[in-house]
C-alpha cells in the first residue's frame, strides 16, 4: 500500500440489538439497552446500532430516544426500506440509517439489500433521509453492481455484508474476503464509504479489519454474547485491541 495512503480511523459500531432480545424473553425492561450503550460510550466505541425490526423481535420504538438520550455516541439506526421506518427516521433524526432487507421469517438478515433491483423504490427514501441530513448507508452484498446501484443512488455509504465471509471455511473464505477487499476498494475509489458488518467475531475480525479503505465496522451479536461471559466492557475493548492490531 503506498506510503501516501493514510487508511481511515476503523471506527467500531456496536450493535445492542440482542440486549433487547434478552430484555424482551420476559416482557420486563432488563437488561435494558440504554446501559449497554453507555457501557459502549464510556469504553470508547465509536457508535451505536440498533435495528428497529418491523416485528420489534428486539429493539423497539420507545428504546430510540433512550439511546440517543442516554449518550453523545452517533445511532446508526437500520430499516427497512418502508415508510414506516422512514417516518420513524424521520421523527428521530439518528445520525445514519442503513437500509437493510428485512424478512418477517427470517433469523437474522441474510442477504444484502438489492439496490440495484430496487432503485425506484429506494430513491425517494434514499432522498427524503438525505435532506433530512442523515447520513445514508445501504447494506449491501460485496458485489459491483450493488456498488454502481449505491452511486447511483447517491448513497455516500455502503455497509458491505460478512456474513458469507464469516459462514466460510478454508478457501471458500479467501475468496469472501478478496470479494470484500475488491468491493470496498472500488466502492472508496467512486467516493462512497465503505463499513462492513455482520457475523464478525474475535476469530474472523482482522483479515475484514485489515482492509484499508474500511471505515467502521458493526458488529453485535457476538459481542453481546460474550458479554454474557466476560461483561460487555472487556468485549468490546477486545474487539478494539483485535481491530488496532492490524491497521
Ligand atoms: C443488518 C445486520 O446484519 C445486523 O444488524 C442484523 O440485522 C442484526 O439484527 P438481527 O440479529 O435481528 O438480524
Ligand atoms: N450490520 C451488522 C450489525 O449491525 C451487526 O451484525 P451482527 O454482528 O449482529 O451479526
Amino acid at each position: 500500500m503506498s506510503e501516501l495512503f493514510a487508511p481511515p480511523r476503523l471506527r467500531l459500531g456496536v450493535n445492542i440489538d440482542h440486549v433487547a432480545t434478552i430484555r424482551n424473553a420476559r416482557g420486563g425492561d432488563h437488561p435494558d439497552p440504554v446501559r449497554a450503550a453507555q457501557i459502549v460510550a464510556a469504553v470508547g466505541g465509536d457508535g451505536i446500532t440498533a435495528h428497529l425490526r418491523e416485528d420489534r423481535r428486539h429493539i423497539r420504538d420507545e428504546d430510540l430516544a433512550r439511546i440517543q438520550a442516554a449518550t453523545n455516541l452517533p445511532l446508526n439506526l437500520e430499516m427497512a426500506a418502508t415508510e414506516e421506518m422512514l417516518a420513524i427516521a424521520l421523527r428521530h433524526q439518528p445520525h445514519a440509517c442503513c437500509i437493510v432487507p428485512e424478512r418477517r421469517e427470517e433469523r437474522t438478515t441474510e442477504g444484502g439489500l438489492d439496490a440495484a433491483g430496487q432503485h425506484n423504490r429506494l430513491a425517494p427514501i434514499v432522498a427524503r433521509l438525505s435532506d433530512a441530513g442523515i447520513r445514508v448507508s445501504l447494506f449491501i452484498a460485496p458485489e459491483a453492481r450493488q456498488i454502481e446501484a449505491a452511486m447511483k443512488l447517491g448513497a455516500p455509504v455502503v455497509e458491505l455484508h460478512t456474513g458469507e465471509y464469516a459462514h466460510a471455511q478454508g478457501d471458500a473464505r479467501a475468496v469472501e474476503l478478496k470479494r470484500l477487499t475488491d468491493m470496498a476498494a472500488l466502492a472508496a475509489k467512486n467516493g462512497i464509504e465503505p463499513h462492513a458488518g455482520h457475523g464478525l467475531t474475535y476469530d474472523n475480525v482482522q483479515p475484514v479489519a485489515a482492509i484499508p479503505q474500511l471505515a467502521e465496522l458493526n458488529i453485535g451479536h457476538y459481542l453481546i454474547g460474550e458479554a454474557i461471559f466476560v461483561g460487555l466492557e472487556s468485549a468490546v475493548q477486545r474487539m478494539r485491541t483485535l481491530m488496532d492490531e492490524v491497521r
